[in-house]
């Protein structure tokens, strides 16, 4: 909290900073298997405030669906779960579904990945939306099938009057992605969270729809968790990034920062699988070598260490704790990494993360976790 002196004289203001929507601290959750205890979130924090953009980028398995279904109280029932969730002051975590409803309902909405599951293929899609309005914002028949129509202009759908009379089967991919983030804002939601929303679409639709969101965003004050596994889905259309490996945050910053100097080798590898515009078409894409790790029992060091090209002895013995590389401070706002030999900085045995090699104060601000 900062004190600022009012102009006008000598009565004090005082300025808080933005207080989070939703405050994810030191997340766990556990599944049991066959093989063991599977840590599929382990230890994940982070923060969303009103208007922000914060992106979960990771391979498949990494935990990234886990993590937003742990922290919506929508984990599978054998889980065990640890830490806080904190959304609009409220603990969810731990909180019964009959509880949370009132919290989540209105508060904070999904959207899927393939829209044709998530819309019921015999209702006409005005009528859905109108059904959402009146059982869960209270609306009378008449002013649900109005307002039905105006979230239809509202997500970009030409003349919503004549759509609203459609079946979903009616409608084009991107077109039924339109409507279920309709029926997600129908409410107005102050958070949404979107996992793998474009994943399903063509490339163009993709980006209309990433679009639709950041609109959304800017003009309901939303704060957007965007979940995928696709660097570039994330870049440029969030303020904040978290990269997950085998249910851990191995990198956080910056999204700009994070993009443009990667400090984990996992990063960097994911980036390197991006295709980009300035790319000759038949350049071979590099992926990232290795299987995905599955994060069950007990394992000593750093999870990607099998696949990782700068790996040192200590690696494998120790784990690395996400941290900011320039401060040796814990992991605040700015950029942190869990890893013992970080991108820009000569690997040495025991050094943990530290300073790395050009780094500065040069990295951006966001305010974000
Ligand atoms: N119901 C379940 N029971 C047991 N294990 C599960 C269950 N659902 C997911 N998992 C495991 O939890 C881990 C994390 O899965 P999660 O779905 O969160 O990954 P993800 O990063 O979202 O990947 P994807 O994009 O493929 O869904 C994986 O190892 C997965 O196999």
């Amino acid at each position: 909290m900062t004190v600022e002196r009012s102009p006008a004289g000598p009565a004090l203001t005082l300025a808080t900073p933005a207080v989070p929507l939703l405050a994810v601290r030191d997340v766990s959750m556990t599944l049991p298997t066959p093989a063991g205890p599977l840590h599929a979130v382990d230890r994940v924090s982070f923060t969303l405030t009103a208007g922000q953009a914060v992106g979960i980028v990771g391979e498949s398995g990494s935990g990234k669906s886990m993590l937003a279904r742990t922290a919506l109280g929508l984990a599978p029932a054998s889980a065990r779960t640890t830490g806080s969730v904190r959304f609009a002051g409220r603990e969810l975590l731990g909180a019964s579904a009959r509880d949370l409803r009132p919290e989540l309902g209105p508060g904070i909405a999904m959207v899927f990945q393939d829209p044709s599951t998530a819309l019921n293929p015999v209702l006409r899609i005005g009528r859905q939306l109108a059904e959402t309005l009146r059982l869960r914002g209270g609306l009378k028949r008449r002013a649900a099938r109005e307002r039905a129509v105006e979230l239809l202009r509202d997500v970009g759908i030409d003349e919503p009057e004549r759509r609203a009379r459609s079946y979903p089967h009616e409608l084009s991919g991107g077109m039924r992605q339109r409507v279920c983030i309709a029926l997600a804002v129908a409410c107005d939601p102050r958070v949404l969270l979107a996992d793998e929303p474009t994943t399903a679409l063509d490339v163009t639709v993709q980006r209309q729809i990433l679009d639709l969101l950041a609109d959304l965003r800017a003009r309901r004050g939303l704060g957007l968790v965007l979940i995928t596994h696709d660097l570039a889905v994330a870049a440029g259309r969030t303020d904040h990034l978290l990269v997950m490996y085998a249910g851990q945050v191995v990198e956080s910053g910056p999204t700009a920062q994070v993009i443009r100097a990667a400090r984990h080798p996992y990063t960097a590898a994911l980036l390197a699988s991006v295709p980009r515009l300035d790319q000759p078409s038949h350049t071979r894409l590099a992926t990232v070598p290795g299987t995905p790790a599955t994060p069950v029992g007990s394992a000593h060091g750093c999870r990607f260490a099998p696949r990782c090209s700068r790996v040192l002895t200590h690696c494998r013995q120790r784990e690395p704790v996400l941290a900011d590389p320039w401060s040796h401070q814990p992991v605040g706002p700015r950029h942190a990494v869990a890893c013992f030999a970080p991108v820009g900085a000569a690997p040495g045995p025991g050094r943990g993360p530290g300073r790395l090699d050009g780094a500065n104060g040069e990295d951006g601000e966001d305010g974000g976790p």
